[in-house]
């Protein structure tokens, strides 16, 4: 499995979760989209498989691996992984890229680290996937800094970075929302591509169901820090059946959503359903959590689904 999360929790130190217990598979050259709105936990997610959580979270239970090496512990079997096999394409790369350092300096710095790869060496190896991306590689471009690069060139060249060490899996953290709807359309063309063509996995996150639908073949919808629905995009998209999909759905489509209010703060979070709040077709029974009906690849925790429009 190129990655594998079971009953992930993530905790605040004071014991208010934050996320899950969350569990989700990718096998290898598998696009699963991870799709929730903003404060749902994608962020610490991300941080969680990189080792990288922020202090005040801490994770509480479960496991991560990726090509079957538990990602839970730092050591040198997870610092083989993270950067190499599994790659991150971070949701801003101004603040993901180094201001001081080059174009060529930022290409270069997985491959010394990862492989003893000298810059040179990585430069040419890399010439073509660079000019793939539309980052010239003339000597005067690739001693620009990160600010004197467009917001698409810059989100190219994180790209180019996450894949300089040929990856199994890339984990894409809202890659598009800095990028005008033109740069986003390239940027997503430019990763199925090369998804294909490298037979990569990828856990593409973001917001938009629309987005999501267009870049996987699979996804998981989280509300609150849980998991609400799975399935194949084709099947969330034209028949959702919790009622926050189709409130996704909805916003994707840009048509106004009936149900009022904002996610509430995870120390605010309801008994039972997360959504149930805010959900149009809440029934007293929501205030208890019912069990994942179907498998976990395809299913819901929902008392009331949405039945299928006939
Ligand atoms: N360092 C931290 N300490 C305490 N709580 C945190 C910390 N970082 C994040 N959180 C909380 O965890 C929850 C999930 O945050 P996270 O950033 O993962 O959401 P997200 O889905 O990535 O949102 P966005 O799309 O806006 O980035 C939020 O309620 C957030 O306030």
């Amino acid at each position: 499995m190129s990655l594998a999360i079971d009953a992930l929790l993530l905790e605040r130190v004071d014991g208010v979760r934050l996320l899950g217990p969350l569990s989700l598979r990718v096998a290898p050259g598998e696009r699963l989209g991870l799709v929730g709105e903003s404060g749902s936990g994608k962020s610490l997610l991300v941080q969680t498989l990189f080792g990288v959580l922020p202090p005040g979270v801490r994770q509480a239970g479960g496991t991560v691996s990726a090509f079957d090496t538990p990602l839970d512990h730092p050591g040198r079997e997870f610092d083989r992984i993270r950067g190499a096999r599994m790659a991150w394409v971070p949701q801003d790369p101004r603040q993901a890229l180094n201001p001081l350092l080059t174009l060529a300096q930022h290409v270069a710095l997985l491959p010394g680290v990862h492989r003893g790869e000298t810059p040179r060496a990585t430069l040419g190896r890399m010439a073509p996937l660079l000019e793939r991306l539309g980052l010239p590689t003339d000597a005067g471009f690739l001693r620009r800094f990160p600010h004197q690069l467009s917001g698409g060139q810059r989100q190219r060249l994180c790209l180019a970075m996450a894949l300089s060490c040929d990856p199994g899996l890339l984990v894409l953290d809202e890659p598009t929302t800095a990028l005008d709807p033109l740069a986003q359309k390239t940027f997503l063309d430019l990763v199925l591509e090369l998804q294909r063509e490298r037979g990569l996995a990828f856990l593409w996150i973001t917001h938009d169901l629309a987005l999501a639908s267009l870049a996987c073949e699979r996804l998981l919808v989280i509300y609150g820090g849980e998991a609400v629905e799975a399935g194949p995009a084709v099947h969330l998209l034209s028949a959702p059946r919790h009622p926050y999909t189709a409130r996704l759905l909805t916003a994707a489509r840009r048509q106004p959503s009936v149900e009022a209010g904002f996610l509430p703060a995870p120390q605010d979070r309801p008994a039972g359903c997360p959504f149930q709040p805010r959900c149009p077709d809440r029934q007293g029974s929501c205030v208890d959590w019912s069990p994942w009906q179907g498998t976990p690849d395809h299913g819901l925790r929902c008392d009331r689904p949405l039945q299928p429009a006939e």
